[in-house]
């Protein structure tokens, strides 16, 4: 091959489509001042999925996602998805998903991003070091509520695109964006806006996009594999109202007591979970798996350090990988209803329920898992002989989802990593769910690549959730790499290859 043939097809990729990245990448550092502005200016909106008090700043971040699609001449909808009906009784409509296309070329690929604008609680008096609403930069760290999940990777996909335009360079395939507002709290509504969707949004959807999860370690990664969650409450009534501990403790049996004592018959200290035939189904840990556990760049000293911890479950990197990513857990979240504020209140709480999960894997079934637990906790309540009442409920049902790292997409996505990364992504799984991922691979049979951008310490759900400005821009880098890339694995051979493994 002579020098000119090399230089050309350089410019042009191997899809034979120019492709100005170095133009592009230069618009995005040039930008990045205002993408880190537009981050502030998003996790500002308290946009908390779980706080019915909140869904009216949860509808405005919707509004202010539809306007800035609309504003890049987008083809935009906005789809009621009804309503939800909360523990009381009372119902709220859920918020409104936005979608939306750039470009409508037959000819071309299409993908579709899909992101998430809701956030979990955060108050200041959790142990924040600054403002959670207040994006605030400390040392090339973007601290704040929302930042890493998955307010930033949704902005670094749109600024993808939006440097495309501005550019005027041809966007290599057709782009559609899919944003809810439930995802935190079990994508409650989405389910059915995705098989009533089937045939119309997601007709001439390629493939499937979602970047809502973390890299594993410093170093860039794939992802293939998310837990699914079975997130139930618990709750136990007893007296009519809460009691003196002095004047009525010794009397009565008390539903904290009952609560505590079933609860404790969920796990053990060793991490094993104790109810009856949950962990029957769990699929083998096969060889082939644990290859790609020992092949990642995980360092256990560094992640004691990260989360604060000073000792793990295991002690090797296998076993710990493979119990953060391929085997279930249960985590107690929180009583409601218990004392929880400080002082020394003496009270007898009359009705307390505990909130917990299981983080679900394949091959084991929801309804299945469902069952097992609410026979468990009866049977063990019932040893008890307490007057008191017990009621068990299943309130997320989220799947996990599982797909072949040696796909065409994962090819492409690592060619896009290196790049912009100039190293070879891992391949990772992740131990948490994005409920709707399964539901996309079940229901419009697409392919579904996860490619994160999140860093490794970013502490989703916890006090001072951060990006790094170096992930966020990098990663918008990396996404319109990805889009180049994409067809550089040709669309066609994309449709044809094996399809994502399911698990169940
Ligand atoms: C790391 C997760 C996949 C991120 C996701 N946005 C999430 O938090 N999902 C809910 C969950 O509880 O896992």
């Amino acid at each position: 091959m002579n020098s000119v043939c090399v230089v050309v097809l350089v410019m042009l990729g191997a899809s034979g489509h120019s492709f100005r990245f170095k133009d592009l990448t230069d618009y995005v550092d040039k930008h990045q001042d205002h993408y880190v502005q537009a981050l502030r200016d998003w996790v500002s909106i308290e946009s908390d999925s779980s706080d019915v008090s909140k869904r009216a700043e949860l509808q405005r971040m919707m509004g202010v996602v539809e306007e800035k699609l609309r504003g890049m001449k987008g083809k935009v909808d906005v789809m009621d998805i009804g309503t939800q009906t909360l523990a009381d009784g009372s119902v709220v409509p859920l918020p409104k998903v936005v979608t939306a296309a750039f470009g409508d070329d037959e000819n071309k690929h299409t993908v579709c991003v899909y992101g998430h604008m809701d956030v979990q609680p955060a108050r200041r008096e959790d142990g924040w070091a600054t403002d959670p609403y207040n994006l605030t930069e400390i040392n090339g760290n973007l601290y704040g509520r929302g930042a890493s999940d998955n307010k930033a990777p949704v902005l670094a996909w749109i600024h993808a695109v939006e440097a495309y335009k501005a550019l005027n360079v041809e966007l290599p395939v057709n782009v559609k964006f899919l944003i809810e507002g439930m995802e935190e709290t079990g994508s409650d509504g989405l389910n059915a806006l995705v098989e009533a969707q089937r045939e119309e949004f997601f007709s001439d959807v390629g493939s499937i996009i979602i970047s809502d999860c973390s890299w594993q370690s410093s170093r860039p990664a794939l992802t293939y594999g998310t837990r699914g969650n079975c997130y139930f409450s618990a709750q136990v009534e007893g007296p009519r109202q809460d009691l003196h501990s002095g004047v009525d403790g010794g009397a009565v049996i008390e539903p904290m007591s009952d609560l505590i004592a079933i609860l404790n018959t969920l796990i053990s200290a060793s991490g094993q979970i104790l109810i009856p035939g949950v962990t029957d189904a769990v699929a083998n840990f096969t060889e082939e798996e644990r290859k790609i556990y020992e092949e990642v760049d995980f360092d256990l000293d560094t992640y004691k350090s990260t989360i604060g911890v000073d000792g793990l479950m295991y002690n090797n990197k296998v076993d710990l990988l493979a119990h953060l990513w391929r085997f279930p857990t249960v985590s107690i979240h929180g009583i409601e209803g218990a004392f929880s504020g400080p002082g020394t209140k003496t009270v007898i709480p009359a009705k307390v329920t505990a909130k917990f999960s299981i983080r679900q894997v394949p091959d084991m079934e929801p309804a299945v898992v469902e069952k097992q637990v609410t026979d468990h906790l009866h049977a063990v309540f019932q040893q008890r002989k307490s007057p008191n009442k017990l009621k068990v409920k299943m309130i997320i049902r989220a799947k996990p989802w599982l797909a072949d790292p040696k796909h065409a997409l994962y090819e492409a996505g690592k060619r896009a990593v290196k790049r912009v990364f100039s190293v070879e992504p891992e391949l990772i799984r992740e131990g948490g769910t994005i409920p709707i991922a399964r539901t996309f691979q079940d229901v419009t049979k697409k392919d579904i690549i996860m490619l994160p951008i999140g860093g490794f310490d970013d502490g989703l759900h916890s006090q001072n959730e951060k990006i790094s400005r170096y992930n966020y821009i990098e990663g918008t880098k990396l996404f319109i790499a990805y889009l180049h890339e994409h067809i550089g694995s040709q669309a066609n051979n994309i449709r044809s290859s094996s399809r994502a493994l399911t698990g169940s």
